[in-house]
């Protein structure tokens, strides 16, 4: 089983002119277990392509399979539903919803997918508690630091039964520390199961997958085993 993957995906933004190749061919997929990183320039197309990878936007050709599910197959409530139980979002700014407690935004999921609120709740409270943040439940994001915030995030990107975790540069606003703790955390996701994309354009945070598709132009100019920790290039030990 695979938990996403791209088959020739080609992503034009724009038309005429003005139209921008974002995307040109790209084959990729993500399984239980593994953690992707995606790396290039700016420009190269990274946040498209998680854009696609998410059901978010559309590739212009080629196919994109969540759980095995082909997305261009799905009627467009089919593929929000499927976006809500299957696929969790980290974002650079954490985008929590302000209004609500750190356990409220972890349940909206649950509870926009029709799950009743006690059991909402309860399935968000363990996934604090996972993270690490269980004692922050009834704290507002305001009320958090970065870090904390993040976490709870993470906890909403893995809350009930999604498994794809798709993350775009989520320890831009943290400090190297905090950061790392973060990336720990995806990683223990994804090594009970959860398969993972990670974009990023710091090695270090690359060395965290177990490996690295490199984009340029839109293509998959490299796909590499995990980079070498930096300990290990410190060591000498590669
Ligand atoms: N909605 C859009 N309309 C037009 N062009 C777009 C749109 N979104 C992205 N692009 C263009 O597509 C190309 C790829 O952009 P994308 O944001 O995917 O790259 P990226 O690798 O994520 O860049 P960065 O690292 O700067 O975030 C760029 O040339 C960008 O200007």
């Amino acid at each position: 089983m695979t938990l996403l993957t791209l088959s020739g995906v080609h992503r034009t933004h724009g038309r005429g002119e003005t139209a921008v190749r974002a995307l040109r061919g790209v084959d990729m997929s993500v399984g239980p277990g593994e953690l992707v990183a995606v790396m290039g320039p700016s420009g190269s197309g990274k946040s498209t392509l998680l854009n696609i990878a998410g059901g978010l936007d559309m590739p212009t050709s080629g196919e994109v399979s969540v759980d095995d599910t082909p997305l261009a197959s799905l009627p467009k409530r089919a593929l929000s539903r499927l976006r809500r139980r299957s696929i969790g979002y980290v974002f650079q700014n954490f985008n929590l919803v302000p209004s609500l407690t750190a356990i409220e935004n972890v349940a909206l999921p649950l509870e926009l997918d029709g799950v009743p609120v006690r059991k909402a709740r309860a399935a968000a409270a363990g996934s604090l508690a996972d993270v690490g943040v269980g004692d922050l439940a009834e704290r507002f994001p305001d009320d958090m630091s970065g870090g904390q915030q993040q976490r709870v995030a993470i906890a909403r990107a893995v809350v009930g039964e999604r498994r794809l975790v798709l993350a775009d540069e989520p320890t831009g606003a943290l400090d190297s520390r905090t950061g790392e703790s973060v990336l720990r955390l995806l990683r223990a996701r994804c090594d009970s199961g959860a398969g993972g994309v990670l974009v990023t354009h710091d090695a270090r945070h690359a060395a965290w997958a177990d490996r690295v598709v490199f984009l340029r132009d839109g293509r998959v100019v490299d796909a590499a085993g995990p980079l070498p920790s930096v300990d290990s290039l410190l060591e000498g030990t590669t």
